[in-house]
């Protein structure tokens, strides 16, 4: 099983933001993970296309771009065009889903759609099939440094189950007050992809962190 570590930037020192990006490039994260809010679906306004443009610049990794906006299909195609690699949009956000995961595979990235902590994963049943991954969200979404929602493991169970025999290869990812004292058990309940803002950001050395993060997951033991 290949588990895959997301650093947020979110988290990340906005005035050294290109220290940050190559400290994530000689790490053993596999993307950058980035947090895109309007101040309308979420409380609270992040970034745009320049500062994402400017993340592409010097990444060596993909960007997995996580929209927090209202109307997500306006901007589908910009967000390609600055850089995205992987695009999630919320399920309640979109009015027509299945609309904008189309838009999102003809933009040349993979589709992804984010569930909020009330929102059940057997709302996919009828696109799962269509998505290359789901971001089940271990916080309400707006802010880094939140804790973590206790009723993911059950959500990341149920969405196996939903995805068993028909969409095996589906990234499952979580996001969300995600750490060394939770990304085992996460791995263990079928979550294979991790976002993490504070617990890599806001320690000493977050290589290090994204080090041991690495060696968790691996050493995870399926439940
Ligand atoms: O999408 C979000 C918040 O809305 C997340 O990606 C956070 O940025 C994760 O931060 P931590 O909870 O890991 O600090």
């Amino acid at each position: 099983m290949k588990y895959i570590i997301a650093p947020s930037i979110l988290s990340a020192n906005f005035g050294n933001l290109q220290r940050d990006i190559e400290m994530i490039n000689n790490s053993e994260a596999d993307w950058f993970h980035v947090d895109v809010m309007d101040g309308v679906f979420v409380p609270n306004i992040s970034f745009g296309f320049p500062v994402m443009a400017a993340v592409k610049k010097h990444a060596t990794k993909p960007l997995d771009v996580h929209l927090m906006i209202v109307e997500p299909d306006k901007y589908i195609s910009d967000f390609a065009k600055a850089g995205a690699d992987r695009i999630t949009v919320h399920y309640e956000a979109c009015t027509h889903l299945h609309r904008s995961i189309q838009l999102i595979k003809a933009s040349g990235c993979k589709a992804g759609v984010a569930l909020n902590p009330h929102t059940p994963v057997t709302l996919l049943q009828d696109v799962i099939e269509d998505l290359d991954l789901v971001l089940i969200m271990s916080v309400n979404p707006g802010f880094g440094g939140q804790a973590f929602i206790h009723n993911t493991y059950k959500k990341i169970q149920d969405l196996k189950a939903l995805i068993k025999g028909i969409n095996d290869d589906l990234i499952i990812e979580v996001d969300g007050g995600v750490g060394l004292q939770n990304i085992a058990a996460l791995a263990s309940a079928g979550a294979n992809a991790f976002v993490a803002g504070n617990a890599i950001f806001a320690t000493e050395s977050p290589t290090t962190t994204i080090a041991k993060m690495k060696q968790l997951t691996h050493n995870s033991v399926s439940i």
